[in-house]
Parts: C-alpha cells; structure tokens; sequence
C-alpha cells in the first residue's frame, strides 16, 4: 500500500517592522505609531531601533546612546511585540538606514521587514545613504504626522501610507519643556518621565546632560539610586 503524501504547508514568513529613531526622549508618538503599523500591516513584532550617531542631526548636541537605548527599552517593555535592538549603537560610526536593514535581515532571515517612518523622516528619505537601495531591503511605511506632508514621491509600490491618531508631540518639545520645568507626564511614558528625572536629562537647555558622570553603563541596575550611579 502505498503511504499517503504529507504535505506541510510553507512556514509564514515573520513579518517584522522596524522602528528606527533618536529616541531622545522616546514618546507616545513613536509608540503609537509603531502600534498603528503593527495592526493595519499585521506585523508579528516591532523592533525598536535608537540611532547610533544620527548625521543629519550633527548640528546639535544628542544624548548618550547608552541614556536613549534605556529610556527605549523601558517605555517598549509592557508591549510583547515590541523589542529593541543595538545594532546602530553597536555598529559604531554614522548611523545610516541601509546598515541598518542589512544588519536585521542577518539577523532574522527568516523575516520580510517594513520600516516605519514618520511623515518628517519621509520627507527627508531621498537625501538618505544609498536611497536607491532601500527599497529592496524592506517595505516603507510612512505614518502621518502634524504639521508635515505625508509623500511617497510616486514611489507607490515601494513605499505605503497611513494616516495614524495625530499625536502632536517631539522629542524637541518634551526636552524643552523639561529645560522649562514643565512636565511630561502623558508625552512620553511613566517610567521614562522617572528616567528622565533620575539621571537629570535635559535640564541644560544646550542639550548637555546635568550630571555628566551619570551615563550608565550596560548592564546597569535600574535600583541604584542617582548617586549609587555615579561611583
Ligand atoms: N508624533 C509623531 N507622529 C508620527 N511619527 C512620529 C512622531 N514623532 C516622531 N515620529 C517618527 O518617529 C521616528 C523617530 O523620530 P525621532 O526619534 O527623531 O523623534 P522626533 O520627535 O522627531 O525627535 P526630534 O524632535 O528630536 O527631532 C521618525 O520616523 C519620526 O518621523
Ligand atoms: O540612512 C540615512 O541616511 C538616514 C538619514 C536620516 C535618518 N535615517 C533614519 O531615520 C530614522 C529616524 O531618524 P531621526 O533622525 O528622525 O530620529 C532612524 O532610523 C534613522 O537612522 C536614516
């Protein structure tokens, strides 16, 4: 008798978007927007990704890596889907997009990736390292934006569009109002509001941290105190 054929159906490839970004504070903004994109494109998970050295931000002054990276990781920790990665910040040198996708690709093989980009950063893609390649390494997705055009300069195959709750917030804005002495409860998340106050980011309207010698190293315990964290 002959054996009846078992055919397993192809394995479903991951869908993984990637949420690159300063991160400098990370705020709701970010974190809806990823969330809106998870759900309309039904990604299986969000990758957090905190630049390394953003070059098109050189003319001011960004917090340390190690300050961003954490500040991500907490606000992205109650989410299962959401999780972030170092490898901008590993990678060392100027963090461009195409290395990015390169190096998340090695990583997760397995996955097709959909970068996330807000209508600011769209409008802005065409000056970015090697745009002509981008597009064969992830699908973009540009999310709208108060105050900005969302475009896909015709790129209509390429590149998706989609309007998501306007959340007219910026890293600027929160760093300004803490400079000011104003809160950002409700901007960005409860424990980076806490962060932010533990290691007295942004208190220097120049963008210099107020206690220099507290950037923490990783790993790093979350319970040290402020001055615990400076020895
Ligand atoms: N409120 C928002 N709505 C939609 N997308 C956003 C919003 N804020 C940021 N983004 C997008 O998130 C990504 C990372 O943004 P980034 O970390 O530079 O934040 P930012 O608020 O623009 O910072 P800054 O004010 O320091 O320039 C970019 O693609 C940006 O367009
Ligand atoms: O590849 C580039 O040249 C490039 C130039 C500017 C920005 N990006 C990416 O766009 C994302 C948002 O950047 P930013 O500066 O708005 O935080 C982040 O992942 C950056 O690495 C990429």
């Amino acid at each position: 008798m002959t054996k009846p054929l078992h055919r397993t159906p192809p394995a479903r490839r991951t869908r993984l978007g990637i949420m690159g970004g300063t991160f400098d504070p990370i705020h709701h903004g970010h974190l809806v927007a990823a969330s809106e994109v998870a759900a309309e494109f039904d990604l299986d998970e969000v990758v957090f990704v905190p630049t390394g050295r953003p070059w098109q931000k050189s003319g001011r002054d960004v917090s340390p890596q190690e300050h961003r990276y954490l500040m991500t990781v907490i606000a992205t920790a109650s989410n299962p889907r959401f999780s972030v990665s170092r490898v901008d910040i590993d990678r060392g040198g100027q963090t461009y997009t195409a290395d990015t996708l390169d190096d998340i690709q090695t990583l997760r093989p397995d996955a097709d990736l959909f970068f996330i980009t807000g209508a600011d950063a769209m409008e802005q893609i065409m000056t970015w390292k090697n745009v002509d390649q981008l597009w064969g390494k992830a699908h973009f997705v540009g999310v709208s934006r108060p105050g900005h055009e969302l475009t896909d300069f015709g790129l209509s195959e390429e590149v998706s569009l989609m309007e998501i709750p306007a959340m007219a917030i910026s890293s600027t804005d929160c760093r300004e109002r803490v400079a000011e002495g104003k809160p950002v409860w409700y901007l960005v998340p409860d424990g980076v509001v806490q962060y932010i106050g533990k290691y007295g980011l942004y208190i220097d309207p120049n963008g210099r941290i107020a206690r220099p010698n507290t950037t923490p190293q990783t790993p790093v315990s979350l319970n040290n105190r402020p001055e615990e964290a400076d020895e």
